[in-house]
């Protein structure tokens, strides 16, 4: 094929693998058989080696990097990745109402979503290209482990809009990829992980992207650094704008306009957890108004306007 045509044709078929990719793994819901999808992964493949420049880093093909990184290098968060302060009973999510109330009068809306139970990860976007993924680290620093996170098949290369945003999230590792991954340990006699968030850990602290790559992870996006750039006015349309950007936005969130709402709905999950595909440790609670964020502010290790409620501990059945 000549350079010109080929130059046309990549671009087509970054199009169209891209949006396969978001079919299959964003929205669970793919339009076209596998072997149409990896026909075109190797017509792709077929061209770059041709032409290597013609080779992007949003290419799909440089999902799975090539080299082994010696070590991670160190990621400064402009806006730090604060952790959520915890309720543990139903006389705390009250006392948390309490609070924003008196701060910013009754007319309060909050926003419920499930805490999965993951490592944070924040990921950076510089005119609608993924450049850096980065770990929670302390909140401050974390590191750089891009290569690994370009393995999870539900983030973007490129999202929908040239927008330059950071967005945060939880990568984990699904229940089912976990029992796998544990019994292939226990056959080549390894140590198992003892838990879905220590096998999604330990396998994006893995300095071979390889490795990674085979261990199915997954994430939900469900927070953007600075939501005021997006002219969105509350978290919930925030998390409307994510989906539409072309992330994975977990669809059980609910808007709840009372506590007595929310006690409802984390009763509900309390319930409904054991089957879900995901470990969740608890429940997320927000106040919908970004206005009434700003009002309320942060301490220096967490917003005020938000509060975790944490599942009592599974009891481990032995
Ligand atoms: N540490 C944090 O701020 C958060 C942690 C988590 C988590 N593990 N899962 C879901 C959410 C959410 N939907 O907001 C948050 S927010």
């Amino acid at each position: 094929m000549e350079k010109k045509a080929a130059e046309k044709r990549v671009q087509e078929l970054h199009t169209l693998l891209n949006q396969y990719n978001y079919e299959y793994h964003v929205l669970d819901h793919p339009s076209v058989p596998d072997a149409e999808y990896d026909q075109l992964m190797r017509e792709l493949t077929d061209i770059e080696a041709q032409y290597p420049d013609l080779v992007s880093p949003e290419s799909p093909t440089q999902r799975v990097g090539g080299e082994i990184l010696s070590a991670f290098n160190k990621v400064e968060h402009k806006i730090p990745m604060l952790s959520l302060g915890n309720a543990f009973n139903e006389a705390d999510l009250r006392d948390f109402d309490r609070k924003v109330k008196q701060a910013v009068g009754d007319d309060v809306e909050y926003v419920c979503e499930l805490k999965i139970d993951g490592l944070a990860i924040s990921l950076h976007y510089e005119n609608g290209l993924f450049i850096q993924g980065s770990t929670r680290g302390d909140g401050t620093i974390g590191e750089d482990i891009t290569a690994n996170l370009k393995t999870i098949r539900s983030i973007p290369l490129r999202i929908s809009q040239p927008m330059t945003i950071e967005v945060r999230g939880e990568a984990y590792m699904p229940k089912k990829s976990f029992e796998k991954l544990n019994q292939q340990k226990e056959e080549n006699g390894e140590e198992p992980f003892a838990n879905p968030r220590n096998a999604a850990a330990g396998s994006l602290r893995q300095l071979d992207p390889r490795i990674a790559a085979s261990r199915n992870l997954d994430i939900f996006l469900y927070a953007i650094g600075d939501f005021s750039e997006t002219g969105a006015t509350t978290h919930h349309d925030g998390l409307n704008l994510l989906e539409k950007l072309g992330f994975k936005v977990n669809k059980e969130r609910e808007k709840c306009t009372s506590i007595e709402e929310v006690i409802q709905y984390v009763q509900k999950w309390v319930e409904k957890r054991p089957h879900l595909p995901y470990e969740i440790d608890g429940i997320v609670i927000k106040v919908n108004s970004f206005v009434q964020q700003s009002e309320l502010g942060t301490t220096a290790k967490s917003p005020r306007w938000a509060i975790a409620y944490k599942f009592p501990a599974e009891e481990v059945v032995t």
